[in-house]
């Protein structure tokens, strides 16, 4: 089965592969557009940009079975600006589903940042001083000592799509068959 997955992003491609291993899957990294601003600001927003992603991926191949969007953003709360990820997954039929992750909260002059225009991932450069973390562990990991990495909170997000994609067309086989 062709899953198409809105990133070319190697922590996102990774968590599909790690996320779905034990099912019989190809992956086609596909250079969606999110439709939302670059830095994501709010839930809603994080979310629209997954589902934005995940319909763009079934548009482009009759092939891809289901497309996959994942996007990470902030959303504010109480004590501070949170971490959060969401995802979604679009089929040929029309379904969509969707789900969000396990969110961190982000140390204080991070939120200054952002709230200046910056984006998440050159914060995150600036504080480790590499390039590219955002392919690879993450705000996630560095937050955590390495413990928990930006794909990681992806695969769970994964698996919550493909359980519940799955779960929804059992239980319509299950109508048609007069259940
Ligand atoms: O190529 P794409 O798929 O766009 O991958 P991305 O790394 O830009 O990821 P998102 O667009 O989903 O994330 C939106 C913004 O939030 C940043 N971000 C989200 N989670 C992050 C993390 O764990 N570590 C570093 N940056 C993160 C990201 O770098 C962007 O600036
Ligand atoms: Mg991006």
């Amino acid at each position: 089965m062709l899953i198409g997955v809105g990133s070319t992003n190697n922590a996102k491609l990774k968590a599909v592969e790690d996320a779905l291993q034990e099912c019989k899957i190809k992956i086609q990294g596909i250079n969606a557009p999110s439709q939302v601003r670059d830095q994501p600001l709010t839930d809603e927003e994080t979310k629209e940009g997954a589902v934005n992603r995940a319909i763009y991926c079934i548009k482009q191949n009759k092939d891809i079975v289901i497309g996959i969007g994942l996007e990470g953003g902030v959303t504010k709360m109480e004590d501070g600006l949170f971490l959060c990820n969401w995802g979604a997954l679009a089929d040929q039929e029309g379904r969509i589903v969707t789900a969000s992750g396990a969110r961190i909260l982000l140390p204080e002059n991070a939120e200054e940042d952002i709230e200046a225009g910056l984006e998440l991932k050159d914060i995150i450069e600036k504080i480790t001083g590499r390039k590219n973390v955002h392919q690879s562990e993450g705000a996630a990991g560095l937050l955590t000592a390495g413990f928990v990495h930006r794909n990681e909170l992806f695969s769970h997000v994964i698996r919550l799509l493909y359980g519940q994609w799955l779960y929804q067309k059992a239980e319509l086989e299950g109508d048609q068959r007069g259940r």
